[in-house]
């Protein structure tokens, strides 16, 4: 599974190598704040993950707009604080998003990831993290964005489908893709049994998507001091 890196400038651009496998090891565990509305396996695999030790991070705080979700009941069997922001209270997209940001910024978040959100989140949200925001969508984009991906790879007769782990951009599923991975489609798939087929593959993605990309920024900056320092006149 080839993870490609990014840039960390204002203009993300793909680089070719592959991210070397042995990445400078974080100190402190990166801080993130998971957003979810549905289930939330995807924020029990990163929560088993960093209990598994696979990944240097703390989940800060769970944010899900849907009351009575499962997510929220697996926040709290994991100890970690949620906050139901239902969006129907709040007359604006823009209204719902400077809580959903004030909330993170609260519980100093560093790494957002939409674990499973269903809403299309505004500019500024994204301005608030740039090129910090990550989000997983079950197929291989840029095929079938949007909600349905699952039905639409179905409707649409394919037999290989699979996941996305993208940075967040304006413009829905569309942001650099950071890691995926294929599925087969069975005869027989229905939604359920090919969506779960899926998810196991999620689960794996979306952890090796965040150690990469959030280990990336300080490899970087280590790298960034290497050429700093190599380039200074000898003594
Ligand atoms: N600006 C962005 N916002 C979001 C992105 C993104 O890439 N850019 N990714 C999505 C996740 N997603 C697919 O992966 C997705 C989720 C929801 C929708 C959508 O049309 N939502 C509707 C409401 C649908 C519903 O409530 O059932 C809406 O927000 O009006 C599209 C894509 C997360 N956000
Ligand atoms: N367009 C966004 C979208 O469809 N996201 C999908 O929602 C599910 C959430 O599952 P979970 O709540 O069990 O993590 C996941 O399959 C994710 O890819």
């Amino acid at each position: 599974m080839t993870v490609t890196p990014i840039s960390d400038d204002s203009t993300l651009s793909l680089v070719s190598p592959t991210i070397p496998a042995k990445l400078p090891q974080q100190d402190a565990p990166v801080k993130l704040g998971i957003l979810a509305s549905g289930s939330g396996s995807n924020f029990e695999a990163i929560a088993q993950a960093i209990a598994d030790g696979h990944l240097n991070a703390k989940i800060q705080v769970l944010i899900y707009n849907n009351p009575g979700i499962k997510a929220a009941a697996r926040a709290e069997r994991w100890n970690v604080p949620a906050f139901l922001l239902n969006h129907r209270d709040f007359k604006r997209r823009q209204d719902l998003d400077a809580q959903i940001v004030q909330t993170l910024r609260e519980y100093d978040v560093e790494w957002v990831i939409l674990a499973g959100w269903m809403r299309i989140i505004t500019p500024g949200f994204i301005d608030a993290f740039p090129n910090r925001i990550i989000n997983i969508h079950p197929s291989l984009l840029p095929s079938f964005k949007g909600i349905g991906a699952v039905e639409q790879a179905l409707a649409a007769g394919v037999k290989i489908t699979g996941c996305t782990v993208h940075l967040v951009v304006p413009e829905v599923d569309s942001g650099p893709i950071l890691i995926q991975a294929a599925v087969p489609v069975l005869p027989d798939d229905t939604p359920e049994t090919l969506h779960a087929r899926i998810q196991v593959q999620e689960h794996k993605i979306m952890v090796e998507a965040i150690r990469y990309a959030t280990a990336l920024p300080n490899a970087l900056a280590a790298r960034q001091h290497q050429v700093e320092v190599s380039s200074e006149p000898h003594r």
